[in-house]
């Protein structure tokens, strides 16, 4: 048997790397680690609460007391950090939070893995710590070589984790891998990220908010690809390096929303062109020809497949 912590499992990510462990791993235990705010949700785990293999703590990650007190009565093998505040706008508004949890708890996770001795520890990052890429060099991408320019208070403070994390790598020979990757996309995204926002309004006949001129580009990753590169990474990437996770499927937001009203079968007369985002990114395009090189993964789902689904998830959860 082994024991895996996974921190922030009742949030999107996290809760779809749960099922995606317990569904492929019968000999791990897992353990959820998360403080309930208003983005996780145990709903999200409701068909695995009574798993013999599955354990749910409420708790912060920058408490470094209960996290002390949890390492030592669970002895865990690997330990995965998904829990952050994750949203850029929320971070425009309130920075501190940020920093408190993606900042502080990262580096508190990360002495309780070196005072009892994990083996693995792996930090889920994310490709806006790169900055951002011109819209027409389409032929430019992040690789893991792209230097740290982060522009919002959220990727700045997963800039600083990430930074830290590789400090405790070269000091203190920590056993950790990083992955950034780019935007997910699938079930229990909470609705406050483009596409499930986007879903729901639609289904709703109400407005659908497209910041600026709606040109800017994000590359969508599902989150089942995103759970697959981790546990790739987790078992066979190598100690102290930096994995780009990409979806292969560069597409501006416009076309995004257009995606989704037609899928819908709703009018386009419900965009709504609202004031943009301080600071807002235009293109994030990520290069991830080092993980599928030297790790073998590749991406499974082509987003026309993929949003189908998603859209499909929303309509029969809606409730
Ligand atoms: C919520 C919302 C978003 N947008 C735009 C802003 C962005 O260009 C794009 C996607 O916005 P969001 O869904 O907030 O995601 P974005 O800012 O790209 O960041 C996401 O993707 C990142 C990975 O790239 C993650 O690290 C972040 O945690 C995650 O929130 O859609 C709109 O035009 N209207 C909206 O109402």
């Amino acid at each position: 048997m082994k024991k895996i912590l996974v921190t922030g499992g009742a949030g999107f990510i996290g809760s779809n790397f749960i099922h995606y462990i317990l569904d492929k791993y019968s000999n791990y235990n897992v353990v959820n680690l998360d403080l309930l705010t208003y983005a996780g949700n145990l709903e999200n785990l409701s068909d695995i609460e009574n798993n013999k293999n599955y354990k749910f703590v409420k708790g912060d990650i920058a408490n470094r007391e209960l996290v002390y007190k949890l390492f030592e009565n669970e002895k865990f093998d690997i330990v995965v950090n998904f829990a952050a505040e994750s949203n850029v706008d929320k971070s425009v508004i309130n920075p501190g939070i940020f920093i408190q949890t993606n900042v502080v708890g990262t580096q508190v996770l990360l002495d309780a893995v070196n005072k009892y001795k994990v083996d693995r520890f792996h930090q889920v990052s994310t490709d806006e710590v790169y900055g951002d890429l011109p819209i027409e060099k389409t032929d430019l991408f992040f690789t893991e070589n792209t230097p740290i320019n982060p522009s919002s208070p959220y990727s700045a403070s997963k800039a600083s984790a990430d930074m830290i994390a590789q400090s405790y790598f070269r000091t203190y020979n920590t056993p950790l891998t990083i992955s950034r990757c780019s935007n997910n996309y699938g079930p229990y995204q909470f609705p406050e990220k483009l596409i499930p926002l986007m879903i729901l309004n639609a289904i709703d006949d109400k407005e659908l908010p497209v910041y600026g001129k709606g040109i800017n580009v994000r590359d969508w990753l599902h989150v089942k690809d995103h759970c697959s590169a981790i546990d790739a990474i987790i078992h066979h990437g190598k100690i102290g390096e930096v994995y780009n996770v990409g979806g292969n499927s560069e597409k501006t937001n416009i076309d995004v929303v257009k995606i989704i009203l037609k899928e819908l079968d709703k009018p386009e007369s419900l965009i709504k062109f609202v004031k943009d985002r301080p600071g807002h990114d235009l293109r994030y395009a990520i290069d991830s020809s080092k993980i599928q090189k030297e790790l073998g993964w590749t991406v499974k789902y082509m987003f026309e497949k993929g949003i189908k689904e998603t859209i499909d998830w929303y309509v029969d959860n809606y409730k």
